[in-house]
């Protein structure tokens, strides 16, 4: 019998900028799985961290900024054929610091529906469920399949 596959627990902030309620999308680097797919921005929890302090840490290494606070809004889970993840979702609304990507990724603040594409099918339930705060129709956005790294 296979044993039952281990969750990949993971911070993902929707940061929200409040002058026009924008959503902050990010590119996935190279060299990852679902290179070049739009996110949310986050990473992966070490051990001994909360959600909180790991999503700090991951904006601070890839974006630059300094989140003030983090609540977790939301908990969902997917299974990819590379992992099965537990994913934490923060709403955040107050950081400092200028956005720089130091991961060679690209922003993009997006109303929703998004205009971005692919988008990683993980963040699919919040966005419907953000669409629905807000009274628009959920557009789920399309199914690309991921490039296989090459290495
Ligand atoms: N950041 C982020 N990760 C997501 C989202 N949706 C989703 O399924 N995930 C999944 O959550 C996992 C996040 O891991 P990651 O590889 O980005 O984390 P990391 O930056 O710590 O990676 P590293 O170990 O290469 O440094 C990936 O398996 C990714 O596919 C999302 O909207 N944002």
């Amino acid at each position: 019998m296979s044993e039952p596959r281990k969750h990949t627990e993971v911070a993902v902030g929707v940061l929200i900028r409040l002058s026009d309620d924008a959503l902050l999308l990010s590119s996935r680097p190279e060299g990852k799985a679902y290179a070049g797919f739009w996110e949310f921005p986050g990473g992966k929890i070490e051990a001994g961290e909360t959600v909180e302090e790991a999503l700090r840490r991951e904006l601070q290494e890839e974006l630059g900024i300094t989140i003030d606070g983090a609540e977790v809004w939301k908990i969902t889970e997917h299974d990819y054929p590379h992992a099965l993840v537990r994913l934490h979702w923060c709403k955040v609304t107050a950081w400092s610091g200028e956005f720089e990507m130091r991961e060679g990724q690209q922003m993009a603040w997006q109303q929703l529906p998004l205009d971005v594409t692919p988008v990683l099918p993980g963040a699919f339930p919040v966005l419907q469920w953000l669409s629905e705060e807000r009274g628009l129709p959920f557009v789920p956005p399309p199914v690309v399949a991921p490039v296989a790294p090459a290495n």
